[in-house]
């Protein structure tokens, strides 16, 4: 049974997968080599930085030292030139998006098949390199609603109602893009959400963006909470409340931890204290495969438990921390954790599971719900970027 790991973690035990293990070895192996031959080396300009390159780059970028004035040395030019802008710009003090695969730098072009985009065929730093942050959402209207907010709210030229769909030669997924922020749909469920981030992070990598946040602001069913309340998911846990993502990779099941930024959620706990009339809390976000029978929902086509067995199980996740139940926290967390992007998760709950199943709010309702996660996140961007004097 592979663990689950803290964050903090990651570097020293990465999960229980071959290539993670063996870039850990490698990486290993490499630091033995760097503290063998003290005079080659020059120190990292800061530890953290090692820290964050080693866990997030294995070995490859160990083979990269910082030298006086910023210049980069390479430890083994030939075999190892320096290949990425983004590795620089992590040397530099700033934290890029990674990608884990060692087949990619071997490709000759890139092709992002579910969002229409390609490494030949866009300019994909010119088109997305100044991306800062990234708010993705199931759908597509609502996705295009939040770009057109963002639009106003960052008081960019014009009024944003003809943006357009960057993926728009695709009906997968739907892009849109607002100054630093990219908007950007994900559709239902893990598989879905799974297959728009590591396209996403292959984008944000092949762009050579840096100090990107990533937030899914969603939808969901609450536990013991009124109805529109807004969750900031501290852990995302799954149907067993624990905080792990299971990935099946070939015949493996590989367990990878799910937490989220601490702090990003703090800060974006205290901005919500200057929006009134949204009850906003801190909890644990169960994320299920279904939403009837995973859910422990007495509506669907099938349902083989009875209305006892259903609230047992939601008052033990409620006793469990879980304060809302979705379909994409627990890989979302996973993936964005493994990349080097800070994340977060910030839903409303539609309905109380702990009174109903049926989702019977008035449209004007739902509508003025959907938009509180939006409301937060972009009184977030205006105060990360220095505009908090705009608040909506
Ligand atoms: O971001 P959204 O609101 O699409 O996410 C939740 C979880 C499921 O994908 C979907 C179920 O209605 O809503
Ligand atoms: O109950 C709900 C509501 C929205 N999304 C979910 O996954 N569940």
């Amino acid at each position: 049974m592979a663990s689950i790991l803290p964050a903090s973690n990651r570097s020293m035990r990465p999960d229980k997968n071959t290539y993670e293990r063996y870039t850990q070895t490698q990486a290993q192996a490499q630091t033995r080599k760097l503290k063998r031959k003290p005079r080659s080396v020059w120190r990292w300009r800061h530890s953290a930085e090692r820290c964050l390159l080693s866990r997030a780059c294995g070995t490859r970028l160990l083979k990269h030292t910082v030298a006086p004035r910023g210049r980069i040395r390479s430890l083994h030019p030939a075999r190892h030139p320096l290949r990425s802008f983004s590795h620089l710009s992590l040397l530099m003090g700033k934290r890029s998006v990674y990608v884990k695969n060692p087949y990619l730098e071997g490709m000759d072009e890139d092709i992002l098949y579910h969002l229409d985009l390609g490494t030949k065929t866009h300019n994909l730093p010119a088109m997305f390199g100044d991306v800062k942050f990234v708010c993705v959402g199931g759908s597509p209207n609502r996705m295009k609603a939040f770009a057109q907010f963002m639009h106003k709210e960052l008081r960019l030229e014009g009024d944003g109602e003809d943006i357009e769909d960057i993926c728009a030669g695709t009906d997968r997924y739907c892009m849109f893009k607002t100054g630093p922020v990219l908007s950007v749909s994900h559709g239902m469920g893990i598989p879905s959400i799974s297959i728009m981030l590591h396209e996403l992070i292959k984008l944000l990598h092949h762009a050579r963006c840096c100090d990107v946040t990533i937030i899914r602001i969603g939808t969901s069913g609450g536990i013991g909470i009124a109805p529109g309340s807004v969750v900031i998911t501290d852990t995302a846990v799954d149907s067993f409340f624990k905080p792990r993502f299971e990935q099946v990779i070939l015949d493996n099941v590989v367990t990878r931890s799910t937490e989220l930024d601490k702090e990003l959620a703090n800060d974006l706990f205290n901005c919500s204290r200057e929006i009134p009339n949204v009850p906003t809390l801190i909890g644990h976000t169960m994320c299920t495969y279904d939403f009837y029978e995973g859910q422990g929902r007495l509506d669907g086509a099938l349902c083989s438990f009875s209305r006892e067995k259903k609230l047992d199980y939601l008052k033990r996740a409620y006793r469990a921390g879980v304060r809302n139940i979705e379909m994409e926290s627990t890989v979302f967390a996973a993936m964005c954790g493994l990349c080097g992007l800070r994340a977060a998760v910030v839903c409303v709950t539609l309905l109380d599971r702990l009174e109903s199943d049926q989702i019977n709010l008035s449209h004007d309702v739902l509508l003025e719900y959907q938009q509180r996660p939006q409301l937060l996140i972009s009184n977030f961007i205006k105060k990360q970027l220095g505009l908090c004097d705009q608040m909506s």
